[in-house]
């Protein structure tokens, strides 16, 4: 019999250790990395991961530790799960330890402020180990579904095709179904872009705006998504699949999703003080809204709604004044 596949997920939140679920689910040896030696002990000694997936029991080829060397040491698969603006300072230490061979993986949705650059980018700027053995995994994904094996499908992206293919292998469970895409740029866009549009939404659920202006917000959302990924090199056909639409969805119409929920405390009048303190997770739209503006001025592409968000959460512009300029814009063709 072979061995097992070993990964090493770097990240013991919410999303880190629900994938570290999935895999493990799949067959491989899962290590989980976690900042916090007592969460560490915590989810080996309980079998849960009390701080981020409460009641939830972890399979039992998952462990985790503190200790990053022991986490990276022979991993296949090296699963990237921290914040987006923290990942190139973290992957800076892991980097020497990092298993010869290995294949990183992206879990984050996320651009890199002041640099703009794409989190597979930033991976190659800090460990150097080129295209091909970078991955990304994207697509409708709310962590809590996933862990409580909720079927749900996915996109596994990597320039390199059979690398890939490995690992859509390596997390095809009966609950998480991935597909491969080549198209790595469209995908991290798609995920990272989806966010600021679910703040977006979720400022309209909360000021009560209705169904009509959630469905044009997802679809003029995407409409520049997809400006902004062709500008960029992607292929516009991504935006409709996992990564573009059926994550857009799954984040505007979940309270799970924390884009979504910080949204909509914002537009019931939290102040982004108030909002902020009310939440606990990674709400990566709230910073990325700014570098996806940057990177679409970079590239001359207009993102009126990313615009908004900024606007609204940086700037502090009252949503209500936002809606009306957002609906006062010259008038244009759909296609446009
Ligand atoms: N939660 C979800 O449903 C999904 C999340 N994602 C993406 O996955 C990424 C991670 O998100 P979550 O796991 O949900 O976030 P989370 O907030 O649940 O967990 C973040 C993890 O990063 C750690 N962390 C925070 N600051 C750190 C630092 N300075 N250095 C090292 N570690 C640090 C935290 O201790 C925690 O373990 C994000 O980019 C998110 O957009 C993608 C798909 C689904
Ligand atoms: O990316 C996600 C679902 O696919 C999770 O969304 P939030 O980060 O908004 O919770």
């Amino acid at each position: 019999m072979s061995e097992p596949v070993k990964a090493a997920v770097f990240g013991t939140g919410s999303w880190g250790t629900a994938f570290g679920m999935v895999l493990a689910d799949a067959g491989c040896d899962v290590v989980l990395w976690g900042r916090r030696p007592e969460l560490a002990e915590a989810v080996n000694s309980t079998r849960t991961n009390p701080d981020y997936l409460p009641g939830i029991e972890l399979p039992k080829n998952l462990r985790a530790t503190a200790d990053a060397a022991e986490a990276a040491r022979g991993a296949d698969f090296t699963v990237l799960a921290v914040p987006s603006q923290t990942l190139r300072g973290n992957l800076a230490e892991w980097a020497p330890l990092l298993a010869p061979g290995t294949v990183l993986v992206s879990l984050m949705k996320g651009v890199e402020l002041g640099s703009a650059m794409r989190m597979s980018e930033v991976i190659d700027d800090v460990a150097k180990v080129g295209a091909d053995r970078i991955a990304v995994v994207t697509g409708p994904n709310l962590a809590r579904e996933i862990a409580a094996r909720m079927p749900a499908a996915a996109v596994v992206a990597c320039t390199d095709e059979g690398v890939a293919q490995r690992l859509q292998t390596a997390c095809h469970t009966p609950y998480f179904r991935p597909y491969t895409n080549t198209d790595v740029v469209g995908c991290e866009l798609g995920g990272a872009v989806k966010n600021v549009i679910g703040l977006a939404v979720g400022i309209a659920d909360g000021m009560g705006l209705g169904d009509n202006a959630k469905g044009s917000l997802i679809t003029r959302g995407l409409a520049e998504t997809t400006r902004l990924g062709v500008a960029l090199g992607a292929d516009p056909l991504t935006f409709s699949g996992l990564a573009g639409l059926g994550d857009l969805v799954a984040t505007c119409s979940s309270p799970l999703s924390r884009n979504h929920t910080f949204g909509t405390n914002l537009g019931k009048g939290l102040t982004l003080k108030e909002t902020i303190a009310v939440t606990k997770q990674t709400a990566e739209g709230v910073k990325s809204c700014e570098s996806v503006l940057d990177l679409a001025r970079r590239h001359g592409v207009d993102m009126p709604l990313t615009e908004t968000v900024v606007s609204i959460v940086h700037e502090g512009k009252p949503p209500v004044v936002a809606v009306k300029e957002l609906m006062s814009r010259s008038a244009k063709p759909e296609r446009r």
